[in-house]
């Protein structure tokens, strides 16, 4: 089974200004979409919506599955904030990571292992499935450090081990190479594109050439309107 994420005519304002002007996209097809834009144009605000952490004034974002076995089973969001609430089972099939953001004061182990916890794993999965992931992203020999004194670009590694531990359906990265040196965008890069393969991932960035090493399709955010896609 397989999340189809539908956003049809979303717009959104900040204190009278209008940030997203009645953006649509349908992201069907796996790989990697790169959401490519100048400061300011409304890319991360797009994301939050895409990812079900704020909702648009208006429009909608529609998470369809559909996979063998399944009936189309779609799940609306829009216009009413308490589904976001009830509907806990859809958002854990997604995340969203942010530059910085949410790493605790405690190891690179536990901050990987926290989201596998919260969901009851018992502790020799979570062992497994975080030293699987901390190697994966070339964190394994920093697994017992307090995860506070990691590098910018390290800790941008964990943030992106922290969501793919739990195997989410579909990633979002909001830039995740900002304020990281070169040998850690190279590193990061790698994961993104050897992560492919195993869930779709929506990223943003203002680099267009990381953005073509990346895309499997760009879309172009200019002035909170989808330009190009
Ligand atoms: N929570 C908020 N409250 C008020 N204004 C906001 C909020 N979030 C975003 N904005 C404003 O919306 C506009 C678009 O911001 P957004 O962060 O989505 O753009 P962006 O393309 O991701 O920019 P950047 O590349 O600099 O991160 C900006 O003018 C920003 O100041």
């Amino acid at each position: 089974m397989s999340l189809v994420l539908k956003v049809s005519n979303i717009s959104k304002s900040y204190n009278g200004k209008l940030v997203l002007k009645d953006c649509s996209y349908c992201f069907d097809m796996g790989g990697i979409y790169v959401l490519m834009g100048a400061n300011g144009s409304g890319k991360s605000t797009f994301l939050r919506i895409c990812a079900l952490l704020e909702e648009p004034d208006r429009g909608e974002v529609n998470y369809l599955s559909r996979g063998k076995g399944s009936p189309k089973n779609p799940m609306i969001f829009g216009g009413n904030s308490s589904v976001i609430k009830k509907d806990i089972n859809l958002r854990r099939r997604i995340t969203l990571v942010l530059p910085g953001i949410g790493i605790f004061n405690t190891t690179v182990f536990n901050n990987v292992a926290y989201g596998l916890r919260i969901r009851g794993l018992k502790s020799r999965e979570i062992r497994d499935r975080v030293d699987r992931v901390l190697d994966f992203v070339g964190l394994a020999h920093k697994r017992n450090q307090n995860a506070l004194t990691l590098s910018s670009g390290e800790m941008q590694r964990l943030g992106i081990a922290r969501a793919i531990v739990i195997e989410p359906e579909i990633l979002f990265l909001d830039e995740p190479t900002a304020s990281v040196d070169k040998e850690n965008t190279e590193i990061i890069e790698r994961i993104i594109l050897d992560m492919k393969s195993v869930s779709p991932i929506i990223i943003t960035t203002h680099d267009m050439t990381q953005a073509e090493r990346l895309a499997d399709s760009i879309l172009t955010m200019s002035e909170g309107r989808i330009t190009r896609a």
